[in-house]
C-alpha cells in the first residue's frame, strides 16, 4: 500500500513531487493556476517567494492537509527567464546563458498550523559553451519546453553543466535541506514517519 498523503502540493511539476518522494512525503497533488506574470521592477528573489505564497495559499484552499507551493525563476544579468514560448526564445535562451555562470532561484512555501513559512534558494550555474548544432538538437528532444530558462540540469542538458555552487534539488525545483526544515517546523513527518520529529536543528 502507498504511504498516506501528509502535505498537498500545489503544483503541477512532477519533477516535485519526485524530489518529495526522495524525502519519504507523499503528497496529494492540487496543482493551481495563477497569473506568473513579473510585476514591474519586481526582483527576482521577491518574484520567486511571492509565487511559492501565492501557490501555497491557493492549494491551502483545495486541501486539509498542510500545503506547499514552490516557483523556480533562472536569472541572467538581473533578468528573469521563465519557460520558452517556442523553439526561438529556448535558442535564445540558452544562447544568453552559454559559456558563463547564472542564477537559478528556488522560493518554497509551506502553509500549516504555524502559519506560512517560506525561504528563498539561489544557486549559481555554470553552463560550458552550447554549438548552436547543440540548440537545435537539444529542442528536437523536447525537454526544454516546459523548464524555467529552456533546459533541464536532471536530464540531457547534464552535459552543459561545468559545476554548480549551491543546491542541485533547489534548480530541479525544489531545494531538499531546506523544504525539509520547514516541513518539519510545520510538523510534517519526512522518511514516511521514520525521522523523529521535531525541529531539525
Ligand atoms: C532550471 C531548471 C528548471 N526546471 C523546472 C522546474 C520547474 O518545474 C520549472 C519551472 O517552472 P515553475 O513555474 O517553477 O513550476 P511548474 O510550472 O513546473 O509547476 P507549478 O507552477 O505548478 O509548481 O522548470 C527543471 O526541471 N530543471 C532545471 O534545470
Amino acid at each position: 500500500m502507498p504511504p498516506d498523503p501528509v502535505l498537498c502540493l500545489a503544483s503541477a511539476s512532477p519533477r516535485r513531487r519526485d524530489l518529495l518522494a526522495t524525502i519519504g512525503v507523499a503528497v496529494e497533488v492540487r496543482p493551481v493556476d495563477l497569473d506568473e506574470t513579473p510585476g514591474a521592477g519586481e526582483a527576482a528573489h521577491d518574484y520567486v517567494l511571492r509565487l511559492a505564497r501565492e501557490k501555497a495559499l491557493a492549494g491551502a484552499r483545495l486541501s486539509a492537509l498542510p500545503t506547499l507551493g514552490s516557483d523556480t525563476a533562472v536569472v541572467c544579468d538581473g533578468a528573469i527567464l521563465g519557460k520558452p514560448a517556442g523553439r526561438e526564445q529556448a535558442a535564445a535562451m540558452l544562447r544568453s546563458l552559454s559559456g558563463r555562470c547564472h542564477e537559478v532561484l528556488t522560493g518554497v512555501a509551506v502553509s500549516g498550523p504555524a502559519g506560512v513559512l517560506a525561504t528563498c534558494v539561489t544557486t549559481r550555474v555554470f553552463l560550458r559553451p552550447i554549438k548552436e548544432a547543440e540548440l537545435a538538437a537539444y529542442w528536437a528532444t523536447g525537454e526544454p519546453a516546459d523548464k524555467a530558462g529552456g533546459y533541464a540540469i536532471q536530464g540531457l542538458a547534464a552535459v552543459f553543466v561545468e559545476h554548480i555552487e549551491g543546491s542541485h534539488s533547489a534548480v530541479v525545483g525544489l531545494p531538499l535541506f531546506e523544504t525539509a526544515e520547514l516541513l518539519a517546523r510545520q510538523g510534517v513527518p519526512l522518511w514516511n514517519g521514520a525521522l523523529p520529529s521535531g525541529p531539525m536543528s
